[in-house]
C-alpha cells in the first residue's frame, strides 16, 4: 500500500518558482490499480518521483508498506518496483544482462534472477528479444526490458510512470493484461496517463491532477455520479475545468 499525505514539491526556475506539487493527498491499496490522471504538467511525474524516493518532498510524507521513505528510502525501494518517465535501460547490455543487473543489485542469488527473467520475459512476451543487445530496441521493447528489470525482486508494490507511452494497439492490451496480473496478484499498482481512456480501461480508482493537486478521487462511477456526467470524459473536464489534456 502506498500513501501520499499532503506532498509538496516547488522548483526555482530562472523565471520564478513553479509549484509542480501543491499537497497532493491519496492512498493506494493492495490488490487494486490506482491511476494518477492529469494534463500535461500537472504534476504526475513530480508525485511519483516523490513516491518512489527519487526525489524529497519539500514537505509532506510518504509511506510504503507503512515505512516512511523519508526516514528508511533503502527499506521503501526493496519493497518497490519501477518504471521511471526516462526508461534508462543500458544499451550495452542485452535484456537478460539488464534484468540480472538490478537483481544483482538487489542482493538475488543467480538461480532466483535466472527465474525471474524466465517468468517475467514469458509474461511479458519478451522471448526474441531476451537475449538480444537493447541497443536499437523499439520504445516498446525498451520498455518491457525496463519493467522486467523494476520487477526482478517480486517487488509488493509498483509505480509506473505513462508505461503505454508509444506502444502500439497489441503491445498496450498486452501491458493491460500484464497490469492486471501484477492487481490480481494483490500488487499494488500506481501508474500516471494524461490519457483517459487509458486510465478507464486500467483503474480501479482514479486520482485526478490538476495544477498540483488532487481535484477529485474514486472509481470511474463514483467520478461520473459525484459531477453528474454519462461518461468520465465529461467527468474529467468538469475535474480539472478545462478541456486541455484530453487531446490525447
Ligand atoms: N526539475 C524541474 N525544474 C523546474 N520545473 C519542473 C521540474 N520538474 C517539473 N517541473 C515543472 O513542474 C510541473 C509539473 O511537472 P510534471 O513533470 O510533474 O508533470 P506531469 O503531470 O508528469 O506532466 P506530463 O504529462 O507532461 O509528463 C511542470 O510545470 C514542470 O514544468
Amino acid at each position: 500500500m502506498i500513501t501520499a499525505q499532503q506532498l509538496h514539491k516547488a522548483f526555482k526556475t530562472k523565471t520564478g518558482t513553479v509549484k509542480a506539487v501543491d499537497g497532493v493527498d491519496f492512498v493506494a491499496e493492495d490488490g487494486r490499480i490506482t491511476g494518477l490522471l492529469g494534463p500535461n504538467g500537472a504534476g504526475k511525474t513530480t508525485t511519483l518521483r516523490m513516491l518512489y524516493t527519487l526525489m524529497k518532498p519539500d514537505s509532506g510524507r510518504v509511506l510504503v508498506d507503512g515505512i516512511d521513505a523519508a526516514q528508511d528510502p533503502a527499506a521503501v525501494r526493496r519493497v518497490l518496483g519501477v518504471l521511471p518517465d526516462a526508461r534508462g535501460v543500458y544499451k550495452r547490455l542485452t535484456a537478460r544482462e539488464n534484468i540480472r543487473y538490478f537483481g544483482e543489485l538487489h542482493g538475488l542469488s543467480k538461480a532466483e534472477i535466472h527465474e525471474r527473467a524466465r517468468v517475467l520475459s514469458e509474461q511479458l512476451d519478451m522471448g526474441e528479444i531476451l537475449d538480444r543487445q537493447t541497443e536499437g530496441f523499439s520504445q516498446g521493447q525498451r520498455t518491457k526490458t525496463a519493467i522486467a528489470r523494476a520487477l526482478v525482486h517480486d517487488p509488493r508494490n509498483v509505480i509506473l510512470d505513462e508505461p503505454t507511452n508509444g506502444l502500439d494497439v497489441m503491445t498496450t492490451r498486452a501491458m493491460r493484461e500484464f497490469l492486471f496480473k501484477l492487481r490480481d496478484d494483490g500488487r499494488c499498482v500506481i501508474f500516471s496517463s494524461h490519457i483517459m481512456q487509458e486510465v478507464a480501461a486500467l483503474c480501479d480508482r482514479i486520482v485526478i491532477i490538476a495544477k498540483g493537486r488532487v481535484v477529485a478521487d474514486g472509481t470511474a462511477d463514483e467520478l461520473r455520479e459525484r459531477f453528474g456526467k454519462p461518461n468520465l470524459e465529461d467527468a474529467f473536464v468538469s475535474a480539472i475545468g478545462s478541456e486541455e489534456g484530453l487531446l490525447a
